[in-house]
């Protein structure tokens, strides 16, 4: 029986014409089908993956002083730490620890009339105990930009657009998003929502497993597992391509299954997304394409919005209450996230 959840060999776009025309189409199946795939081929070296997951387990080993002293509430821009249970998915506590880290931008100066949105850009929080995470994790921001950005121009190709057909939308200042987060294990009788089920809603995430199973995909009413597969990416489609394609791509709901005790497991989710300050086009789809696109399949208690920022910041005001209250009360009594 084929896998549910496919291996992609991003090399052969690179081995002529008909590999080339082969992997569009296996790419576009593979996103309309089941929206998540394994990437094989992407030319990231081994030793640059143990590199990641390495910085990252010691990042979770430090004291836990060291980690609470970048803690995320201290952050407008939702950057720093979150202790296991302190995210929430759907108003229930996800059973994970991580460290968020964005874009490292100048914060935009505030007044009247300034999008709120805006507060999102500004500088991360670094552990000063760990000095040699910054690099490591900037440098694989680097490393998922650009493959990011190969698979993004493959997936225009692949719906008949020009291969720069997103290009205006993320140029120049893309808001991509990392975390580091570690899934501590624990008894089953305590709970399982390691995080509850969800879309991300980027255009693209590249996930990092260590070789841990626990990430599971929802696919025809049943929890299909992504188990490790070592030196692949796992890559799923967010809400800004199932918006972009009128649902042609599918942003499929996942989950990660909180590991048995005495087992934890690393992971390394990259999100690529717009610009804050883009509105997500609708691509003009052939008639044959057209035809099959599902519209996007929009949550009723968390409608999406063609501009990129408000619906970023709407969904992180969810995530984190306690960032929320602290640096975004304004808005919260005005409603003027628009939530
Ligand atoms: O840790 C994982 O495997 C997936 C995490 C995830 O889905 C997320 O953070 O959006
Ligand atoms: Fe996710």
């Amino acid at each position: 029986m084929p896998r549910i959840v496919p291996v992609l060999d991003l090399s052969r776009l690179e081995q002529g014409a008909s590999e080339y025309r082969t992997f569009l189409l296996d790419l576009r199946t593979a996103a309309r089908d089941v929206g998540f795939f394994y990437l094989s081929g992407h030319g990231i070296s081994a030793s640059e993956i143990d590199d990641v997951l390495d910085a990252s387990r010691r990042f979770f080993a430090l004291p836990q002083a060291d980690k609470l002293a970048i803690e995320m509430v201290k952050s407008q821009q939702f950057r720093g730490y979150t202790r296991a249970g302190g995210e929430l998915t759907k108003g229930a506590a996800d059973w994970r620890e991580q460290l968020d880290i964005g874009v490292e931008r100048q914060p935009i100066a505030q007044g009247p009339g300034i999008a709120p949105w805006t507060r999102l850009q500004g500088p991360n929080q670094w552990p000063s105990a760990l000095p040699e995470l910054k690099p490591a994790l900037l440098a694989w921001q680097a490393t998922a930009t650009a493959v990011a950005i190969r698979l993004l121009k493959a997936f225009a190709l692949s719906l008949d657009q020009p291969e720069d057909a997103f290009d205006a939308i993320y140029r120049d200042s893309p808001n991509h998003r990392m975390k580091i987060v570690r899934y501590p294990g624990r008894d089953a009788t305590a709970g399982n929502q390691g995080v509850g089920a969800h879309k991300d809603g980027g255009f693209l995430t590249l996930l990092l497993q260590d070789d841990n199973k626990g990430l599971q995909v929802e696919y025809d009413g049943s929890w299909v597992n992504v188990d490790p597969l070592p030196g692949t990416l796992v890559v799923n489609i967010g809400e800004l391509l199932e918006l972009a394609s009128n649902g042609y791509l599918r942003a499929t709901v996942h989950r990660v299954v909180t590991p048995p005790t005495g087992v934890e497991r690393i992971s390394v989710p990259f999100f690529f997304s717009a610009r804050l300050d883009a509105t997500i086009p609708l691509l003009g789809l052939s008639e044959e394409l057209a035809a099959q696109a599902r519209g996007p399949a929009s949550d009723p208690d968390n409608p999406l919005f063609r501009d990129v920022g408000i619906n970023v910041l709407k969904s992180r005001l969810r995530s984190h209450p306690d960032v929320a209250r602290r640096h975004y009360a304004d808005l919260l009594e005005t409603g003027a996230a628009g939530s």
